[in-house]
């Protein structure tokens, strides 16, 4: 039971981020910093099907390396655990499109959210979906688990990624050298750059993670373990990975399993619980957003919602 309804909870954290926002745009030294805040936008969608949101909800954004996690259940439903021997399970303390590691990990990625182990997860679709693998296979994935609204494409990350994509070419060649990469290099580019320009609203992403919270086991349909156990490992991967070396103040200050990206926003878990979607533009030096951690922040407080338990 919530101390006051969901609604409320998440209307009061959307206008104290607002306040927050404010407060940052008039700082002196934000100003200095070309700081600007931005639009917020919040929701949540419970396992009973409530749907709760507030503030720029419904603007679409491009959801980034948020998409990791929609591939990483793709390859894990099509190879299994096979996939861990090419690509690691550790938080990698590095950001996210480092390239130092593949050397001493003799081209294995520490995760698969980390550029170079998503691009491996990549790999594996187009290896297993052969001719079914479209750039679009993930975005196909993401509208299977919506019920309502639209998905579409951000246009500007589709086109800067190609061109600035040379790091991630340059991750993908390491890899081929050390045998973990395997098919075609500009179809591997083009599959990881659409699933990254994958644009959505708050309530879209929240919709599309609702899958996510399923982690327990149902006593009359023994398939339904295997599917538990996939959402409790990947749930883990995003506790312990999904905001690269942000991923230990994460998980001490929200508590949930969540996976950030670059286009501002995060995808949270609370198992058996809830989907929770937040965006706001202005990142970290990790990459992860300001207000949305800050969003989950309250909302894990208020909520209870934290996998470590109620606040004391
Ligand atoms: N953290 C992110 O969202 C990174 C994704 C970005 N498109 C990249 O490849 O660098």
């Amino acid at each position: 039971m919530l101390p006051q309804p969901l609604e409320q909870i998440v209307g009061e954290i959307a206008a104290d981020i607002v306040d927050k926002a404010a407060e940052i745009e008039a700082c002196a030294d934000a100003k200095e910093e070309g700081l600007e805040p931005g639009p917020f936008g919040i929701a949540v969608v419970t396992r009973e099907g409530e749907i709760v949101h507030a503030g720029a909800a419904a603007t679409p954004f491009p959801i980034q390396s948020i998409a990791k996690v929609f591939a990483l259940e793709m390859a894990l439903c099509l190879v299994g655990r096979r996939l861990f021997e090419r690509v690691g399970r550790e938080p990698s303390g590095d950001p996210f499109n480092s390239i130092i590691d593949l050397e001493r990990t003799k081209g294995i990625p520490r995760n698969p959210f980390v550029n170079a182990g998503a691009l491996v997860i990549v790999d594996i679709l187009v290896e297993q979906l052969g001719d079914d693998m479209q750039a679009s296979a993930v975005m196909d994935f993401v509208r299977g688990q919506m019920t309502d609204g639209t998905v579409g494409l951000d246009d500007a990350v589709l086109a800067t990624e190609h061109d600035g994509g040379d790091l991630n070419r340059a991750m993908m060649s390491f890899m081929r050298h050390h045998g973990n990469l395997h098919s075609p290099l500009d179809e591997v580019m083009e599959a990881y750059v659409h699933q990254c320009a994958i644009a959505l609203d708050c309530r879209g992403l929240a919709q599309a993670g609702l899958f996510l919270t399923r982690t327990r086991r149902s006593p009359d349909d023994k398939g339904e373990d295997e599917r538990a156990k996939r959402m409790r490992e990947v749930s883990a991967l995003m506790m312990t990975c999904g905001h690269y070396d942000g991923s230990g103040d994460f998980a001490l200050r929200v508590g949930l399993p969540a996976k950030s990206g670059v286009g501002g926003g995060i995808l949270a878990i609370a198992p058996e619980i809830a989907s929770i979607a937040v965006w706001s533009p202005n990142l970290d030096q990790h990459g992860n957003s300001m207000l949305g951690v800050r969003a989950l922040e309250m909302l894990s407080h208020r909520t209870g919602w934290s996998v470590f338990g109620p606040p004391l």
